[in-house]
């Protein structure tokens, strides 16, 4: 199994290209399963999600073509309507297929995704949707069975908000017998680039960027071009590793508008941040000031940067309070900070940071994917040698991290255990 050892201490300066993001590419690989026509995608992230979802739309019969980082899907020989359990239980994200499944086949099978490190997270409100526009479900074995002769257009206001749930519902929608009213939809950019592609594919949405999703129906979509839009949390995460190990970088192909409230703490914490269409610098010269905030929904504080935040506040002039809103579990990253050094307490839903002068390197173990990436930045930030096992979390969401780090001088190897 690999590992990351992490020798501290390194400012980092340099450019860092920034990829196409996790959570646009899985859906929008997804979309490929609505049409018989081709949809070619550029800018696709080379993550082990999206060689997962490859694997399992290719069992479906999707044909894919990859070159680099351009994709082609076609969609014409699709015919296993399933999504097995050794898939989804890798990688939530395939209960993406359930949709559009349902949508263009009136048919699928998809195993429940079951919890995770970061909370319990049903899917209660993607099956409460499609049951809403007409599907019948059953629920057996641990698996979704989804059945509808054509879905119909309906009014669905979801209990909470939802970004998969939103994904799922609008991409059944599209295909669906009249309008469909998607309230409460997750206003991720991840969705609205979604939101994208099936507008290119023939959708008629309307609403795009809201929280009310207006679709109207229609027979079939067709094949289009699409290029995924950055990765806002692999853009955040480099920045908060810069943050916190001082330096000066230049973030390339990426955007700041999507980025607001991170890039406003970074501010608030001594960083001096500035940006252009596709680029974000940011300098470092000062012990970072603690940071408090909640995560929302967007465009609020994203729960995909609170843990790299946390890192950065570890090693911060004062004490912070980090309140989580969206997971009931997403503080797993806390022991192992603290087993670097960090002072951290845990009160409910809020961790409390107070500032250390520095952290010192340890083994520490990796339990989910951003909070790899906070063991990862406070290693860089730390003193001596750290070791973070289990980074198969780290490789499921970022392209080479240690690549790209070491190319801006971080110490960072890749071993094996
Ligand atoms: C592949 C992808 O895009 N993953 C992102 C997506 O996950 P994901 O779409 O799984 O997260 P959701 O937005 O659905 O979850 C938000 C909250 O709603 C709850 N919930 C959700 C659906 C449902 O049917 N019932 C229910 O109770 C969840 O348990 C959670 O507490 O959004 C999360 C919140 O921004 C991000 O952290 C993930 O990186
Ligand atoms: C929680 C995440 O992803 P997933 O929903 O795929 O588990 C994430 O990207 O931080």
């Amino acid at each position: 199994m690999d590992q990351l050892l992490i020798t501290g201490g390194n400012r980092l300066s340099g450019e860092i290209p920034i990829a196409g993001a996790k959570n646009a590419a899985l859906p929008i690989l997804c979309a490929g399963l609505l049409t018989s026509d081709t949809v070619a995608l550029s800018n696709v992230p080379h993550l082990q999600d999206v060689a997962t979802m490859l694997k399992l739309l290719g069992q479906m019969g999707l044909a894919i073509e990859r070159n680099g980082d351009a994709i082609t899907l076609d969609g014409a020989a699709v015919d296993k309507l399933e999504a097995p359990y050794e898939m989804v239980k890798t990688m939530r994200a395939a209960i993406l297929v359930l949709g559009p499944l349902v949508a263009r086949f009136g048919e699928a099978r998809v195993s429940l995704p079951g919890g995770c490190a970061i909370g319990s997270r049903p899917v209660d409100q993607h099956i409460k949707g499609l049951q809403a526009m007409g599907a019948e479900i059953a629920i057996e074995a641990g698996y979704i069975h989804a059945k509808a002769k054509r879905l119909r257009g309906t009014r669905i206001v979801t209990d909470m908000i939802t970004v998969t749930g939103t994904e799922n519902l609008l991409m059944a929608a599209t295909l669906a017998d009249g309008e469909t009213v998607l309230e409460n939809a997750a206003r991720e950019p991840e969705v609205t680039d979604l939101a994208n592609l099936l507008v290119a594919m023939g959708a008629k949405i309307s609403g795009i960027g809201t929280d009310r999703l207006v679709v109207q129906g229609v027979e079939r979509l067709h094949g289009a071009s699409h290029t995924v839009i950055a990765d806002r949390i692999e853009t955040g995460t480099f920045l908060c590793a810069a943050a916190a190990a001082g330096g000066d970088v230049m973030l390339t192909n990426t955007r700041s508008d999507i980025l607001d409230v991170a890039l406003d703490k970074l501010r608030e914490a001594g960083a001096i941040i500035t940006s252009g269409p596709d680029w974000i610098r940011l300098q470092m010269a000062a012990r970072p000031r603690a940071v408090s905030f909640r995560t929302t929904e967007y465009p609020g504080f994203p729960t995909d940067m609170q843990a790299q935040f946390m890192a950065l506040n570890c090693i911060a002039d004062g004490a912070s309070h980090v309140s989580e809103t969206i997971f009931e579990n997403r503080f797993m990253h806390v022991q192992e900070l603290n087993r670097l050094g960090a002072a951290i307490t845990i009160d409910g839903h809020t961790a409390i940071v107070q500032g250390v002068d520095k952290l010192v390197g340890a083994p520490v173990m990796a339990t989910d994917l951003r909070a790899s990436a906070s063991l990862v930045i406070a290693g860089l930030a730390a003193e001596g040698q750290t070791l973070v096992d289990r980074i198969y979390h780290l490789d499921r969401g970022y392209d080479r991290m240690e690549a790209k780090l070491c190319a801006v001088g971080a110490d960072i190897q890749r071993v094996k255990a």
